[in-house]
């Protein structure tokens, strides 16, 4: 459920009519509702009550500091993936020992500011990456606490651009190295392992690719501890799937009995890295119709928002739910649609041959669940400013980032000497 309805025919986002902030900050924008986020949390929390488990929310998915204090004020870890994130996360009040970092490309920089910062946990996923930590580590007179984020080969069944867990996809230690890498580790300076990770990929929709990760994982966990190696903690990454249309995906709930059902006897620490399934339905993209252009074979309805403020259609053909701002007194009145941007590639559509009811110039309409992976994936292309976001709380709404125009984008590029 989420915080986004129509009241009296006009959509609101908890207790805020979405058209009083598009008066106020213009369109496009982002508007997240505090009570979704926050419900998203609990929920997730109350599914992986009957185990020790720290939630760190994936900063990928949103990264706006208001979004991530929110979650950090309920008690939220974070899941970074750059030293920005990390900056970030820290800046919003995630406490470092609730920051684990994974990612297949950390630098020497980034692995140093990390071990300086004494955060959980480095997720380890190559064996080069390995010898540099512990190299950078111990430099620093620090026993960086590891995880090795290990490549189960497992096929997620999602988009393959969003599919992380099969051992042709660049992230992880192969599941048949682990062990040897593990016991490697355990004897080197500067690190401290102290389990491993998994992630299989994003936008899950069926349960089964979960299990058989977790069953892998436990085998590695097993042969570990036969070893004498010590294992306490599993980190079982992101991926939960979400609604964008009608069709069901796995509940939350569902999810943390598999858990305690594969997984549950293992004696370990578990930490969880969830991102779509807490903000993606928390926001909606918010935007206005330019023009309506009848071509002769379909309409299209231009509007104000493109490609580079909701990447997610262009870039996955994904499909996100459009509904008007003002609700349709004539539901009988559907009209076929293309949804496009102003951007110059035909690939700027966000919908095609959508049955929507009539649109005009100046009507508003909302793209649903894009509150991850909506604002973090958006660019400049095509010269255009970077959207607002927008936080509602109840009857009140703040804008948490403002609208970073075109001038300000220029002002931060130079001419070399010998131009100017
Ligand atoms: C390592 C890691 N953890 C967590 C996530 C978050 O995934 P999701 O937003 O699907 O929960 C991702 C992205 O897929 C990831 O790469
Ligand atoms: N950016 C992707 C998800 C990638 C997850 C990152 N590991 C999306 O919008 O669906």
């Amino acid at each position: 459920m989420d915080h986004f309805q129509y009241k009296n025919g006009a959509l609101f986002a908890e207790d805020v009519a979405l058209s009083e902030i598009a008066k106020e900050v213009g369109t496009p924008f982002y508007v997240y509702s505090q009570a979704t986020l926050e419900r998203h949390y609990e929920v997730f929390a109350e599914a992986v009550k009957d185990i020790d488990a720290t939630i760190c929310f994936a900063v990928k998915a949103n990264s706006n500091i208001a979004v991530i204090k929110t979650l950090a004020d309920l008690g939220a870890g974070a899941d970074v993936v750059s030293v920005g994130e990390l900056k970030r996360a820290l800046k919003a009040g995630v406490p470092a020992d609730r920051i684990v970092y994974s990612g297949v490309g950390k630098s020497r920089s980034e692995l140093e500011f990390a071990v300086q910062t004494g955060i959980r946990q480095i997720n380890v996923e190559s064996e080069e990456e390995l010898e540099l930590l512990s190299e950078v580590a111990a430099a620093h007179d620090v026993r960086m606490p590891i995880v090795l984020r290990v490549n189960p080969d497992v096929d997620a069944k999602t988009h393959a651009k969003i599919s992380t867990g099969k051992s042709d996809n660049k992230f992880g230690i192969d599941w048949t190295r682990a062990v040897e890498v593990y016991q490697r580790a355990s004897n080197m300076a500067g690190v401290a392992p102290k389990g491993l990770a998994c992630h299989i990929g994003s936008q899950l929709t069926d349960l089964e690719p979960f299990r058989a990760a977790f069953r892998r994982m436990k085998e590695m966990v097993g042969e570990l501890r036969g070893l004498g190696l010590d294992v306490s903690r599993v980190d079982l990454g992101g991926g939960l799937g979400i609604p964008y249309d009608e069709r069901e995906t796995p509940l939350p709930i569902e999810y943390g009995k598999l858990v305690v059902e594969e997984l549950g006897d293992l004696n370990v620490e578990f930490e969880f890295e969830p991102g779509r399934m807490i903000a993606g339905n928390a926001g909606l993209l918010v935007s206005e119709v330019i023009y309506v252009k009848k071509a002769p074979s379909k309409t299209f309805a231009i509007i104000d928002s493109a490609m580079n403020d909701l990447m997610r259609p262009s870039l996955y053909d994904a499909y996100h739910a459009i509904v008007p701002l003002v609700e349709a007194e004539h539901v009988d009145d559907m009209q076929s649609y293309d949804i496009v941007g102003p951007i110059c590639e035909t690939g700027d559509t966000f919908a095609k041959d959508r049955q929507l009811t009539r649109l005009e110039s100046g009507d508003l309409i909302a793209f649903r669940t894009s509150g991850a992976y909506g604002a973090t994936m958006s660019n400049t292309y095509n010269s255009r400013a970077l959207i607002p976001e927008v936080m509602v709380k109840g009857d009140k709404f703040a804008v948490i980032r403002r609208r970073i125009e075109i001038e300000e984008q220029m002002d931060m590029e130079s001419l070399p000497d010998w131009q100017s």
